[in-house]
């Protein structure tokens, strides 16, 4: 099997790092570059820069330079074997012609990048510090110019940008205006290494930086210069809080360069949404982003069918009074969390609805009769289970037993093959979908209990999003609430569709590098890992195996206390809510003080989080902590050590796992992390299939102590389930771009006249 990008991943401790940001005197080139360090040519033309950036060569050390040897994740090998499984010609699932031509553009343009060789990467990022020299030449002009005229250099940019001057010429002034700007507003000065990760993301990139980097400070680079052309710059983050917090956080930073920014938050108007998008740079979601664009286009569809039935009528003609779009098109996206979003968002289908449902009551009460009855059915005599798809099938007793059942009228003017189909998806819910694992019960706001899902991803609520095919109104109907009427949809996209329709995309994350290869392959973004401003300290453990859940979970309390003794501080990260309740409790057997950190008390997220870097402190945390959380750690702390991690068990992806990990030893501080497992955890199920998994679940039964030799074995299954998982998208992603052809054949909106 080749290696996947995966094994990339226990970089921590191997990556070359810079020394602390050297200000201008870093960037004067290095003896060992190749003196040519022209554009590569490989670039989509409106960022090449011209051929003329070769380095001073100036013998000053230069910390940067030697950082940006590091492997361009582009030159990443792919995942080979699976994609030699999917289907010929994958990766166009632009929708519309001009999304098509979007897609081929870029696609063109990244087709040539991804032949890039180690050299072809050296090369660029030669041509990245050939910029960066040249912003800082810049920085020293402006630092003694006044506010004012800073003011009045970003109108003269924006003047050329919008003169039609290609905005990679701008760059470096317009990098060195934002940097000044930072340093001035918000006393943060982009340091070398994020001014980088600025320019990758400007040639459409999606830079990995490390957790704590400063995504939020580097972001404000290619969405200013994006702005100039004056279409608009997004930036997408997965939700609403995170939007605010950081277009709050930079605005005094646009401000100063005249650039003023707006915020879609969900409950917004449509009048304060056009607002938000009128501004130069709009920050939001990525669901908002979509549900936005939706609305949009059933809008403009319903004005230009108004337009033709009055033509076709005679009466009047079109009203201007109706609304507006609130968008204004769509011209660059900077998508932040680009791993969560991109990839494990990606499939999740925006939906407005549409009519109601006439026949809303007599499935009601068929949900709730097939829910009553679920329990009742066994396991091989009243259902088979296709281990392979997951399918539920009644046997013939299951179906007799289906018609024999006492039936209330409305259920019994159900048709015969529904009841079937009701009743086996109850059973799978009552199996498979379990309550605070999957989901939680909470008082919505109608008054009345809602189910919500468990993001398995982030760990947290996964708020509004619901299962399809009916499996959301089983659990309701499982859980006894009230059923959410199925709508039907008027509009549909998703979130992949979504960023396909931007011209120019670009990422940051914190743990990209294992889906590398996913990226490029349906985004056609390179990812290119950004080194770390200071170098990473973190300490990795060796695994610790056992053999079932609770040896596991004995030997970490037992680590907790060594390591709780010391002071330092401790995370313990579990895979579900459930999970994370079992640890709390051993914890309490042992009278260790602990916050619980589960999407059952988002509301004291917050205060967890600042506290959880304290002296003595000990969390155990859902993935939820892996994300937008800033754990800080005193000189004390930093001095004992760092913060200790501890990861329960493997997540379906890898980078889960590393986003957990990036909690602690963040920005150059102290840190050690240790991945236990156990010999039934949940990967295995997937990772060997059900039969091995079993057989190793029997071996765990027997074992006395640790069994650290199957370790590796966790991690080829991780890999398997990683590729299993892509494989499943590839292939959707296949089916929906044959579906989208068909319906533009024969004149249909694939985003609006979608199959229910
Ligand atoms: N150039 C800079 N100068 C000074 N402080 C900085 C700079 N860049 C970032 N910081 C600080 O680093 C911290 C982390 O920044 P930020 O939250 O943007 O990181 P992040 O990369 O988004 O992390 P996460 O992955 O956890 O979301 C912040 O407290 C910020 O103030």
């Amino acid at each position: 099997m080749s290696s996947s990008p995966t094994s990339r991943d226990a970089t921590d401790e191997t990556v070359p790092d810079p020394t602390a940001d050297n200000a201008s005197a870093s960037t004067t080139g290095d003896a060992k570059r190749p003196a040519d360090a022209a554009g590569d040519g490989n670039q989509a033309a409106e960022t090449t820069q011209p051929g003329d950036a070769k380095p001073p060569a100036d013998a000053v050390p230069d910390p940067v330079a030697d950082a940006l040897a590091l492997p361009d994740l582009d030159a990443t090998e792919p995942l080979a074997d699976v994609s030699a499984e999917l289907p010929a010609e994958l990766p166009a699932v632009a929708t519309d012609e001009s999304a098509d031509n979007q897609a081929n553009k870029r696609r063109g343009a990244a087709k040539q990048t991804n032949r890039l060789t180690a050299k072809g990467a050296r090369l660029k990022m030669s041509r990245w510090r050939a910029q960066l020299a040249r912003i800082n030449e810049f920085e020293s002009v402006l630092q003694p110019e006044d506010d004012a005229s800073l003011r009045k250099r970003s109108l003269a940019l924006r003047y050329r940008a919008m003169a039609g001057e290609k905005l990679g010429i701008l760059l470096p002034e317009a990098y060195a205006l934002a940097r000044e700007a930072g340093r001035r507003a918000l006393s943060m000065r982009h340091y070398d290494v994020q001014m980088i990760g600025g320019i990758s993301l400007f040639e459409g990139h999606i830079a990995e930086m490390q957790t704590g980097e400063g995504k939020t400070l580097t972001a404000t680079l290619p969405l200013y210069l994006h702005s100039l052309v004056g279409k608009g710059a997004h930036l997408a983050t997965v939700n609403d809080y995170l939007a605010k917090r950081d277009a709050e956080w930079m605005q005094p930073l646009y401000a100063m360069l005249g650039v003023n920014v707006g915020i879609i938050q969900t409950p917004d108007d449509q009048g304060s949404r056009r607002k938000s998008y009128a501004a130069a740079v709009t920050y939001g979601t990525a669901k908002e982003f979509g549900f936005d664009f939706l609305r949009d286009r059933l809008l403009l569809r319903a004005q230009n069918r108004m337009q033709t039935e009055s033509l076709g009528d005679g009466a009047g003609g079109f009203s201007g009074s109706g609304d507006q779009p609130v968008m204004r098109g769509m011209h660059f996206c900077l998508v932040d969390e680009a791993d969560s979003i991109l990839i494990d968002e990606a499939r999740t289908p925006l939906i407005i609805g549409s009519i109601e449902d006439n026949v809303r009551d007599q499935i009601v009460e068929t949900y709730r009769w097939a829910a009553q009855h679920a329990e009742e059915y066994e396991e091989d005599e009243h259902y088979d289970i296709d281990n392979e798809t997951k399918q539920y099938e009644l046997t013939a007793r299951g179906r007799q037993k289906v018609r024999s059942l006492p039936k209330p009228d409305l259920v019994r003017t159900m048709g015969l093959v529904d009841l079937y189909e009701y009743t086996e998806r109850a059973i799978k819910v009552a199996q498979e979908f379990l309550l605070n694992r999957q989901y939680v019960v909470r008082p919505g706001d109608q008054g009345t209990d809602e189910i919500v899902i468990v993001d398995e991803f982030t760990g947290r609520l996964a708020e509004g999003r619901k299962w399809r095919d009916g499996i959301h109104q089983a659990i309701e109907a499982k859980e006894n609430i009230e059923i959410s009427v199925p709508t039907g949809q008027a509009a549909r996209i998703t979130v992949q569709d979504l960023f396909l329709r931007y011209p120019h995309l670009a990422g940051m994350t914190g743990t990209a590098a294992t889906s590398a290869a996913e990226m490029k392959k349906i985004y056609r973004t390179p990812v290119i890992r950004v080194p770390t401003n200071r170098p990473p300290q973190r300490k990795q453990l060796p695994d610790q195996v056992f053999g079932d859940m609770l040896a596991k979970f004995k030997a970490i309390v037992d680590e907790v206390k060594r390591i709780h003794e010391t002071g330092r501080p401790v995370l313990i990260g579990t895979r579900s809510i459930d999970k994370s309740e079992i640890v709390s409790r051993l914890l309490n057997e042992i009278n260790i003080p602990h916050e619980v950190l589960n999407a059952n008390n988002v509301e004291r997220e917050a205060e967890i989080v600042s506290a959880a870097g304290g002296r003595g402190k000990v969390t155990v945390a859902t993935n939820m902590a892996g994300r937008g959380t800033d754990i800080k750690l005193s000189d004390e702390i930093e001095a004992l050590g760092g913060m200790h991690v501890i990861c329960t068990e493997l997540h379906d992806a890898a980078r889960i796992d590393r986003q957990l990990i990036g909690r602690c030893g963040r920005q150059g501080d102290q840190g050690s992390y240790r991945q236990y497992l156990s010999l039934d955890d949940d990967i295995l199920k997937v990772g060997l299939g059900v039969e091995k998994a079993k057989r190793m679940k029997t071996k765990g039964e027997n074992l006395r102590g640790a069994a650290n030799q199957y370790a590796k074995m966790f991690r080829k299954a991780q890999r398997k389930v990683e590729r299993k998982h892509f494989r499943d998208r590839m292939v959707l992603m296949h089916h929906e771009k044959e579906r989208k052809k068909m319906q533009r054949e024969i004149g249909q909106d694939p985003y609006l006249d979608t199959p229910d």
